[in-house]
């Protein structure tokens, strides 16, 4: 069952149209993600928001009118919403009344599948919980207006604040044992010296899309937000048989709440690490260009100044009538639904790929059968031939400078003189 769910937004002055009706249909967005169905959207403008209802007296008349009306099961708040504010609407309204970032948390939380993921998540709904715990302790004193009432009160609220303190504490912990242990297996992952891709962009460009046509698996792709919340690793064999590793992130998302950027950190972290970055842009979105800057700067904020990056243009079957590429980068425009783009795009990762890497000539003999193969995995083959006579192998291709199969390479290529 869809639960109904009426969206309500304050738009302040330093705020133009453009950026809060956009701010709005993201909020629709997330809603429809986490099951809701919107059956209205009210705003108001306002030189700063009213301090115990966020909107004005006016305006929560009106929307009392509405909800009366309309029976929503919930009513949803555009921004973060203070602790009082939450606590005097719902009084007001009778109806469940949550925020922006209850509702990113709420879809987090339905999404979260790794171990980390649900820490994660856990995390940030604990330490948005601790300051609003205080403000209900608060409500509770003033309700019982007496010793005798607040004292169990009090208390209760202690050995639930106390509760989660320790819970936030244990969640810390184990974070730290996941993302260690991470660590040590993208230290392993560096040894194997696999190639290493990582695709990131706004949430709903296409990644998990192209994830799965690239890596023929099948990561939770659907026309919802955040369907992508942990990264996920997979094989991702280039068309001349070199293996790498492609990488799915989370999508990015315009004015994410700071106490949530914290958390999912580390989960773009993978992307600092990859040899290479796909940047997917939705380019049917009216909205595309700021998707484009919000994870450029965020891109920016993580130092990856030195990973190359191409722009992939998605969702060109669909493109939107303003869409002009960014001039300055190296980009691909191109649909992940469709086969020959993808090939495309394969040759163009290729492409990409040799800028970094040295051409080499090896000879190797026919009975180091596993070290062929390793080449074979590890570099960009051009060509391989077999002298009978000699029983040796010539191959030819690219290699990368920092991978140690560059040195066993570099070893062979002198073998016809020995
Ligand atoms: N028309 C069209 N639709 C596409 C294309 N690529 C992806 N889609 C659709 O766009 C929607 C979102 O795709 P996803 O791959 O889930 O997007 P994502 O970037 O992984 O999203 P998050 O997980 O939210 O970050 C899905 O309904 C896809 O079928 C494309 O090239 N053309």
């Amino acid at each position: 069952m869809r639960e109904k769910a009426i969206l309500v937004g304050c738009q302040l002055q330093n705020v133009d149209d453009d950026r809060f009706n956009y701010s709005l249909d993201e909020l629709a967005s997330l809603t429809k993600t986490a099951n809701g169905e919107v059956v209205l959207i009210t705003s108001q403008k306002r030189t700063k928001y009213h301090p115990a209802l966020y909107i004005g007296t006016g305006k929560v008349e009106e929307l009392e009118a509405a909800i009366a009306e309309l029976e929503p099961d919930v009513v949803i708040f555009n921004n973060e919403l203070t602790p009082s504010q939450i606590r005097n609407l719902s009084a007001r309204l009778e109806k469940r009344v949550i925020d922006r970032t209850q509702l990113i948390l709420d879809i987090f939380a339905q999404r979260a599948k790794t171990k980390e993921g649900k820490l994660q998540v856990e995390l940030a709904q604990l330490q948005y919980l601790m300051p609003r715990l205080v403000g209900q302790g608060t409500e509770l004193s003033r309700l019982g207006g007496g010793i005798g009432t607040r004292g169990p009160g009090e208390t209760k609220l202690e050995s639930d604040r106390r509760h989660i303190r320790k819970r936030i504490d244990d969640i810390k912990q184990q974070l730290n044992i996941v993302v260690e242990h991470r660590k040590r297996y993208r230290e392993r992952r560096k040894k194997n010296e696999m190639f290493h891709i990582s695709l990131v962009g706004y949430t709903n460009a296409g990644k998990s899309t192209l994830f799965n046509r690239l890596t023929k698996s099948d990561v939770y792709e659907q026309d919802l937000l955040f369907a992508t919340l942990d990264p996920t690793t997979r094989k991702f064999v280039l068309s001349n048989g070199m293996t790498t590793l492609l990488t799915d992130t989370v999508g990015f998302i315009q004015d994410l709440p700071t106490s949530l950027i914290a958390a999912f950190r580390s989960t773009l972290e993978e992307a600092t690490e990859a040899d290479f970055i796909l940047h997917v842009v939705d380019a049917s979105h009216e909205n595309y260009k700021s998707h484009e800057v919000t994870v450029s700067k965020l891109l920016n904020d993580l130092d990856v100044e030195n990973i190359p990056i191409l722009t992939v243009y998605n969702k060109i079957d669909q493109v939107h009538e303003d869409f002009v590429p960014s001039p300055s980068e190296g980009f691909i425009e191109m649909s992940a639904l469709n086969e020959d783009d993808l090939s495309k795009l394969r040759q163009r990762i290729e492409f990409e790929c040799k800028q970094y890497m040295e051409y080499f000539e090896a000879f190797v003999p026919a009975y180091e059968g596993k070290l062929i193969h390793e080449i074979k995995k590890l570099t960009m083959i051009e060509s391989i031939n077999f002298n009978e006579e000699s029983e040796i192998y010539q191959i030819t291709g690219y290699v990368f400078k920092e991978h140690s199969i560059y040195d066993t390479v570099k070893r062979y290529r002198i073998y016809k003189e020995q």
